[in-house]
């Protein structure tokens, strides 16, 4: 869930980048554009007429070739321009919400072949990407500036809710009296913190060389990424069930986080299986949280183990069970913010 497929293609026309230096020349040319990355050797399927080139990468050639009509395609690795002048007719049908024939085909092809597809709009003098189902359009560097200024921003404010949540929920547990209003608006502003953040992330890779003091700044604020996956196991009511697809979560409330998580009521008490808190002992690795939590699945069940069983169940050295055993016992584990 936290893997963003679009960094890697954003990272491939950032600025100070061949393809990008190739982009900027066709959008002050004003001749527009259809760049084929990829998808080799399934995508020839889908061409017709052009002529083969096969020759080594140069951005002032696909320059040049994009004053010609048809499409531009390259290989996988962007180091070598395979054909050009194409007529793209995709065998395969996939829908297309686009008007404009290049658009439309672009997205077809996105869609149905292992490519990332380029248009490069003649009359709207914009930057389409298109991957699989993934579109997403290029902007001026001074507008993403501007947008990555506003979201570390939100990202600061979130975090600190995030944060205030996460106290008040590890006081609440302490008692005994944690309930699923509380864990869901965690979850919630979580997930709202870590969308602000993987929106900063892909401003950073499209500003490329530009995008240094932003994502300095980013560095301020750690990556609750963890935090928050190991609080949805803590959880979730089906001991294994995923967090859910990143997009699918954008608008949900408290209510909703807590029907994800398994249950309806948002007064229900509930306790935690103990992920977080071996978490943020901070002795262990993600495989080891993984096999402690799950096995002994509460709090209570952790608590009461003995060190043999702990190195045990969690495949680690005695040394390390003991240790873990006397930082369970310790009071430090008991801190959950
Ligand atoms: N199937 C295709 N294969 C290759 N090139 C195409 C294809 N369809 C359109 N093009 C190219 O796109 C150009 C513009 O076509 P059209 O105006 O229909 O697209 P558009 O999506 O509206 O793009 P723009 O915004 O640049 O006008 C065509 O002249 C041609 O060079």
């Amino acid at each position: 869930m936290n893997e963003d497929p679009l960094l890697e293609i954003l990272a491939g026309v950032a600025p100070g980048t061949p393809l990008r230096d190739a982009l900027d020349n066709i959008l002050r040319a004003r001749t527009g554009a259809l760049i084929i990355i990829g998808g080799e050797p399934a995508i020839d399927e889908d061409c017709d007429g052009g002529f083969p080139l096969d020759v080594p990468f140069q951005h002032q050639l696909v320059y040049e070739l994009a004053k010609m009509d048809g499409a531009i395609l390259l290989d996988r690795h962007l180091e070598r321009i395979r054909r050009a002048n194409v007529e793209m007719i995709p065998k395969k049908y996939a829908p297309s919400h686009e008007t404009g024939m290049r658009h439309r085909t672009a997205e077809r092809i996105a869609q149905t072949r292992d490519a990332t597809v380029i248009a490069v709009s003649q009359r709207r003098q914009v930057v389409t990407l298109y991957r699989g189902q993934m579109r997403y359009m290029l902007h001026d560097l001074s507008y993403i500036l501007t947008k990555a200024t506003n979201a570390l921003a939100s990202l600061g404010r979130y975090d600190r809710l995030f944060r205030s949540a996460t106290r008040r929920l590890g006081e609440a547990e302490q008692e005994g009296l944690a309930t699923l209003g509380e864990v869901a608006e965690v979850m919630r502003r979580g997930y709202i913190a870590l969308k602000i953040r993987r929106e900063i992330k892909r401003y950073v890779v499209e500003l490329g060389r530009d995008g240094h003091l932003i994502d300095l700044q980013l560095e301020e604020y750690p990556d609750i990424y963890w935090e928050w996956l190991w609080l949805w196991r803590d959880y979730q009511r089906e001991a294994n069930a995923p967090p859910p697809p990143w997009e699918e979560a954008e608008s949900w409330n408290t209510t909703a986080w807590g029907i994800a998580l398994g249950f309806d009521s948002l007064g229900q008490p509930l306790s935690p299986r103990g992920y977080r808190w071996l978490y943020h002992l901070q002795l262990l690795p993600g495989p080891v949280i993984d096999r402690l939590g799950s096995h002994f699945a509460s709090r209570q069940a952790l608590a009461e183990a003995t060190p043999g069983e702990l190195s045990r169940v969690g495949g680690i050295d005695h040394d390390t069970g003991y240790q873990l055993w006397t930082a369970l016992h310790s009071g430090l584990g008991k801190t959950d913010a």
